[in-house]
């Protein structure tokens, strides 16, 4: 990395059950964010100010010297390269559960098939028992999300986890959020997306990035109604007209009885 500065004036608080959407045009600093936040910066970058998970300071400290408790999970878009591809889902979720709980071997396998149950699989051994790559991306990610999970993680930073995925798989992946906020042990999540439209149905916090800055951090219903910042605007207008331009196709097409 350059020795330029690439983030400043990034400051917010997220609590558990909470969830955030970090928004901003492309290069906006979105995805650096969440590496300085999870602890895997590029080589040679380094964070100043403060940075607390659970209430300590992890500022500057890689994931791998972080106690567990102050471990936050990263959900990326790509699921393929996120599970190791040589072992079946079933077995990644228990040793990840085990590796969190004195759970025996049959109570890690149960907990797993309860996990991609609340997941929305409706065979969870048929999943358990599968390697990655005989799953699709919108069930790879679900399964992420269980691993997230089970990791008893306190945030999880999810950084365009539905962007590779058609909308209906969208949807499946959203549902598998919105179940995971609804445990009495969420963790809070920071959710990096370009559609505000799926943010919306997730959070109620909003932060919009411009130039490696937290311009704007507001309600989504403000963001929505009442973009203050230019960038915040410009991201609103946009889905807007996207919207806009969704509707115009449901009346008939002119001269097509
Ligand atoms: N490893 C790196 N070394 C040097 N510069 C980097 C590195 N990673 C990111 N950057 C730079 O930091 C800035 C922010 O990049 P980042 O990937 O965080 O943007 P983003 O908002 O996530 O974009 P997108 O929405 O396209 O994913 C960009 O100018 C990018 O070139």
């Amino acid at each position: 990395m350059s020795r330029y500065q690439k983030l400043h004036g990034v400051s917010f608080t997220l609590h558990r059950g909470e969830c955030a959407c970090l928004l901003g045009e492309s290069g906006c600093g979105k995805s650096l964010t969440a590496s300085a936040i999870v602890g895997a910066l590029p080589a040679g970058a380094s964070v100043a100010g403060g940075l607390q998970i659970a209430g300590q300071s992890v500022l500057n400290c890689p994931v791998g010297q972080r106690s567990v408790s102050t471990r936050a999970a990263m959900i990326f878009q790509d699921s393929a390269s996120a599970l190791n591809p040589l072992v079946s889902t079933g077995k990644q979720l228990q040793m990840v559960l085990r590796a969190r709980q004195s759970l025996s071997r049959r109570a890690a396998q149960q907990a797993a098939a309860a996990l991609l149950e609340e997941m929305g699989f409706s065979d969870s051994m048929k999943v358990m028992n599968s390697y990655p790559a005989e799953l699709s991306g919108g069930q790879r990610q679900r399964v992420c999300i269980a691993l997230a999970i089970a990791s008893q993680s306190p945030l999880i930073v999810a950084d365009e986890p539905t962007s590779a995925l058609d909308v209906a798989t969208q949807q499946t992946v959203v549902a598998a959020f919105q179940r995971l906020l609804q445990r009495p042990d969420a963790p809070a999540l920071l959710f990096i997306t370009h559609d505000i439209v799926l943010a919306a149905q997730l959070c109620r916090q909003a932060l919009v990035m411009e130039q490696g800055c937290i311009v704007e951090n507001s309600s989504l219903k403000q963001l929505l109604t009442r973009p203050q910042h230019p960038a915040s605007q410009r991201l609103v207008t946009a889905a807007r007209h996207a919207e806009q331009s969704l509707t115009r196709h449901q009346r008939p097409l002119q001269g097509i009885a």
